[in-house]
């Protein structure tokens, strides 16, 4: 079952639009949706959610109008929100089975199967009598994951889970999650790249309430190959370097610059070709549609 989002917006009283036209097609799989910090993520993740209404557009999942049939959404529904918070005092185990008994699972033979198997497989059975007070971050994740998965939800959605998480919990949260949403849809928003590049199938970039980039992320790799030049330099040397081109990526490596740009032909100056990643095909769409506004602001002013 896919998930279709057509024309969706959503502007704030205060003005801001958060998302403006976004269309969508969202396959089973973990899918990434990428960008930073305020370009719309999570107005969209509540949405589909079914917290938050759009001002326009329509979202299918499979035969289900989300925006209208928000009951049945939510019996298919998995959502780990940014924050959620968490009673301190409450025993892992005792609320997950308080959570099941609200998503439904009535009978206690299968509510006990079904908290135990998530606990195994979140890595809490050993804690499962422990407060949450005492959780690290890594653990309280997987234990959100562990809500989310009650009830084998068809759609998952997944709003920036690895901010905070020390490498090892990152990648042993993120191999959680691939398992899990082996079979449905699984959103995973985030500003993190290497989230996207080890996970995902697919994926889009958004900023500004709007949608830069839809793609495979190898495919958007290959296309870069062969226009991402690297070069070495003195921090003082990148404000002229930034009139000249268009700066993927600016890396401090060793104390000194590693500086990214874009470009069809060879920049001359010193620059050598190297292989693309990820990283650069979204900081080169984020340089260029910052590009476009800043011209677009440009034309504003002068006319
Ligand atoms: N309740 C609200 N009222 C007014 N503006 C809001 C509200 N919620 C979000 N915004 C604004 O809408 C835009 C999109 O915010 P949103 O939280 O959806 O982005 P995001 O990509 O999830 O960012 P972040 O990673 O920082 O949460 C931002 O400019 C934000 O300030």
């Amino acid at each position: 079952m896919a998930l279709g989002i057509q024309n969706v917006s959503k502007s704030y009283p205060n003005g801001v639009k958060a998302l403006q036209n976004i269309s969508l097609t969202i396959p089973p799989g973990m899918y990434g949706l990428l960008g930073p910090n305020g370009a719309g993520k999570s107005t969209l993740m509540r949405i589909l959610a079914t917290l938050q209404e759009p001002d326009e557009g329509t979202i299918y999942f499979g035969n289900i109008d989300v925006l209208r049939q928000k009951e049945e959404v939510r019996q298919t529904l998995g959502y780990l929100p940014q924050d959620f918070g968490l009673h301190p005092n409450a025993r892992t185990e005792e609320l997950l089975n308080y959570f099941a008994v609200l998503k439904g699972i009535k009978d206690n033979k299968a509510r006990r199967e079904v908290v135990e198997a998530l606990l195994k497989q979140t890595n809490l059975w050993d804690v499962r009598h422990q407060k949450l007070g005492g959780f690290s971050g890594g653990m309280r994740q997987r234990f959100g994951v562990a809500i989310a998965m009650l009830g084998n939800p068809k759609l998952i959605i997944v709003d920036e889970p690895t901010a905070g998480l020390d490498p090892a919990e990152r990648v042993r949260y993120l191999n959680l999650l691939s398992e899990m949403g082996e079979n449905s849809v699984v959103i995973l928003s985030t500003h993190i790249v290497e989230d996207v590049s080890e996970l995902c199938t697919r994926m889009a970039v958004i900023n500004k309430g709007q949608i830069l980039l839809e793609t495979e992320p190898h495919k958007a790799i290959e296309n870069l190959n062969g226009k991402v030049w690297r070069r070495v330099i003195e921090k003082n040397a990148l404000p002229r370097l930034e009139l000249e081109h268009v700066i993927i990526s600016t890396k401090l490596l060793g104390g000194r610059t590693v500086v990214h740009i874009f470009s069809e032909t060879s920049p001359g100056n010193d620059f050598e070709l190297t292989s693309p990643d990820l990283e650069d095909v979204y900081f080169t769409v984020i340089a260029q549609d910052f590009r476009k506004n800043l011209e677009q602001e440009v034309k504003e002013v002068l006319v």
